[in-house]
């Protein structure tokens, strides 16, 4: 595990408590010893106790010594540079899981796509993972889920099979672009909630946001080539509700300061960890302007942090036209919905087989 910060840690924990043996790769020597021997990681997850059998290092290459599946936990905007290092001690054969999400400001982007680019692997053996996983619940073992999704359904079994424990379950897909964006995506909607929540604006209008922050969502991930009925699932609403409910979201947190007429840069002060969502804006509204994708309320957002949109204004906006549009639902046609009615039939099928069996979130 490459990483670690709140989630590196949190999914190192994941791993070794479903009986992998895992090694913790820490930049700073101090974090790697207080890991090693007192079992903490008293900066990111105070109060946790980490598994005995976790072993952490400052040395990547120790680190990657033989590890057949290597997974990165970094700020999205440091991956170039930390594969850079990296590459050299990389397993020829082995699979790399980016469990992070955001795009690289600079290109636009996804970490699979970086992956793929610096380390020159095939894409076969890289995996992504995304879900409702706020860290610090799942460090305490609350139960929750996610989405291992590969090109390879193969890969993406492989690491499912590993990355699962009593409270952690993992789903497969093969969806890599839905699955990826739904965790970029839900951090910017997440931002615009923690806005109208620092105005002081309640449940209507979060509601609102939400439910139209997500066809936003969903119309950009298929204009990349993502399935609708992924943006529906773990990596897609599921993130959504957790990360816009949650005060230990610090996307949700940043948005809230913003809310409360903090100025960007001193929003940016106070987080201590990664925001991804703040870095995301502006690659992923270019992305969109490329497809001709409206994205209204991620617009306003940008707005708000460039200071030119008050944040109170940021809430009646949830469309850019003066003339009343169709509500279109996430697969865009109100007169179907039937991306929305199979993402139901699928979670009724699951329910019905015991949580076995729809052909999208493999378990
Ligand atoms: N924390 C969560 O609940 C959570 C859950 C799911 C996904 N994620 C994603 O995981 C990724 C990492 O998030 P996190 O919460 O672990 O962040 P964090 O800020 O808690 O930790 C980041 C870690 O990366 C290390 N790092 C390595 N190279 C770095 C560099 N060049 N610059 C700065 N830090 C560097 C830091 O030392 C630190 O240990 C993000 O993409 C995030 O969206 C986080
Ligand atoms: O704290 P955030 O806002 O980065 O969200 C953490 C996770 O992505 C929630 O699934």
């Amino acid at each position: 595990m490459l990483g670690a910060g709140s989630w590196g840690t949190t999914f190192a924990k994941i791993l070794a408590d479903g009986g992998a043996d895992v090694v913790l790769w820490a930049r700073r020597p101090e974090l790697a010893r207080e890991i090693q021997e007192a079992k903490r990681n008293s900066d990111y997850l105070p109060g946790v106790n980490l598994p005995l059998g976790l072993r952490a290092t400052s040395r990547l290459d120790l680190a990657l010594a033989g590890a057949e599946q290597v997974y990165i936990s970094v700020p999205s905007q440091s991956l170039r540079e930390n594969l850079a290092i990296i590459a050299p001690h990389l397993h020829a054969q082995a699979s790399v899981v980016s469990l992070m999400k955001g795009v690289e400001k600079s290109t636009g982007k996804r970490m699979s796509e970086v992956i793929a680019e610096v380390l020159r692997i095939d894409p076969a053996q890289i995996a992504v993972i995304s879900g409702p996983n706020l860290a610090l619940e799942i460090a305490k073992e609350q139960p929750t889920a996610a989405v291992v999704s590969s090109t390879s359904l193969e890969t993406a079994q492989a690491v499912a099979s590993v990355a699962r424990n009593r409270y952690f379950r993992s789903f497969v897909n093969t969806d890599v672009i839905g699955t990826e964006f739904g965790g970029v995506l839900k951090n910017l909607i997440a931002v615009a909630i923690g806005i109208v929540d620092g105005v002081g604006y309640g449940e209507n209008t979060k509601a609102s946001i939400i439910t139209r922050g997500l066809v936003e969502m969903t119309d950009f991930a298929v204009a990349y080539g993502a399935h609708p009925e992924t943006l529906a699932g773990l990596a897609g609403l599921g993130d959504l509700i957790a990360t816009s409910q949650s005060p230990l979201s610090r996307n949700n947190t940043a948005g809230r300061l913003l809310g409360q007429g903090y100025h960007l840069n001193d929003v940016v002060n106070q987080m201590q960890q990664t925001t991804e969502g703040l870095a995301s804006v502006g690659p992923i509204l270019e992305l969109a302007r490329a497809m001709g994708v409206d994205m209204p309320i991620v617009e306003q957002v940008r707005q708000v942090l460039a200071g030119t949109l008050d944040p109170k204004d940021i809430a009646p906006h949830l469309t850019t036209d003066d003339e009343p549009q169709g509500e279109r639902t996430i697969d865009g046609q109100a007169q179907s919905g039937s991306a929305v009615r199979r993402a139901f039939q699928r979670a009724f099928d699951q329910l019905r087989n015991g949580g076995r069996g729809a052909p999208g979130d493999r378990p």
